[in-house]
């Protein structure tokens, strides 16, 4: 059976007009599904006004103990939320969670001897029996990303990588389709170009475009995530624009699509 992750980052959620359509497009994506979102926009804008600085590190979020109190309660609360509302509307029956609720999602504190990231997690575990169950009863789950290690500490954790846990977990039980939306049309060969969309993608390209610094920033870390998954048994990996999500799952065509070989 098939099963679509969808990953929405926070360019297209701090649009509530682009988020909206995205959510109707959503809604008409045959279940079983699953939907995993970002906002590391909101939450720089919401630390920005509490006088809390951000840091990012390799596309990860420096997490001292404010910080974690801000992306708590931007992504558990006012995102997630805000997300499984309007997908209520949108006659999709949508349960928000974060990694720690029913233990869906162990993470251990990111250990790294140069940088200190304070609380971000890396993902150990996904209890995919408990997501099946959910998805068994016609229900969206829709994750924050969010984790939670043994000490009780809540983690924060990249939601790209968030998405492709869960994906590679689901591929016990199902064959899926992961797709990576965002504000662009695609992997860009050129970064000026918004139409210079790489249709297909292998990772001997994506060296090469790194080298040249086509592919640089926050794209770097979606695309290891990306062919991670690919690697680790997601049948189709996709990153597209928000737009197209559709057509991404429908056809498997839009945007990148990510080859093995
Ligand atoms: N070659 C490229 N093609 C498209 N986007 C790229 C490329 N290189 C870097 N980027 C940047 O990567 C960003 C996507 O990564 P990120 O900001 O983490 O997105 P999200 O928050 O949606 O996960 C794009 O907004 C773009 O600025
Ligand atoms: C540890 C870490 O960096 N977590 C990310 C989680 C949010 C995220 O990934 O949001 P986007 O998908 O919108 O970028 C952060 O706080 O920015």
């Amino acid at each position: 059976m098939k099963l679509t992750v969808v990953k929405i980052g926070g360019n297209v959620i701090d649009n509530p007009a682009f988020c909206k359509q995205f959510l109707r497009d959503f809604s008409d994506i045959p279940s079983p599904k699953i939907l995993v979102h970002g906002g590391g926009k909101i939450a720089t804008q919401v630390a920005e006004k509490l006088g809390i600085e951000t840091v990012m590190v390799e596309g990860r979020r420096i997490t001292d103990k404010a910080m974690l109190d801000v992306v708590t309660m931007v992504y558990g609360g006012l995102v997630n939320k805000s997300l499984v509302a309007q997908m209520q509307h949108f006659s999709d029956n949508a349960i928000g969670l974060t990694g720690a609720d029913a233990g869906v999602i162990l993470s251990q504190k990111r250990l790294v001897k140069t940088v200190d990231y304070g609380f971000v997690g890396d993902i150990e575990k996904v209890n995919s029996t408990f997501i099946d169950s959910l998805l068994q009863q016609g229900i969206v789950p829709v994750f924050a990303p969010l984790t939670f290690d043994k000490e009780g500490n809540m983690l924060n954790t990249n939601a790209d990588t968030q998405a492709q846990a869960i994906a590679v977990a689901m591929t016990g039980t199902y064959e899926v389709n992961l797709v990576y939306c965002f504000e662009k049309k695609g992997v860009l060969s050129d970064p000026e170009d918004d139409d210079a969309v790489i249709a297909v993608l292998k990772p001997e390209d994506y060296e090469k475009y790194k080298a040249a610094g086509v592919i640089n920033k926050g794209m770097i870390p979606k695309l290891d995530n990306a062919f991670k998954a690919l690697a680790d048994g997601v049948s189709q990996v996709t990153i597209c624009h928000a737009k197209e999500v559709k057509l991404a799952v429908k056809d498997g065509v839009a945007g990148t699509v990510l080859k093995t070989e």
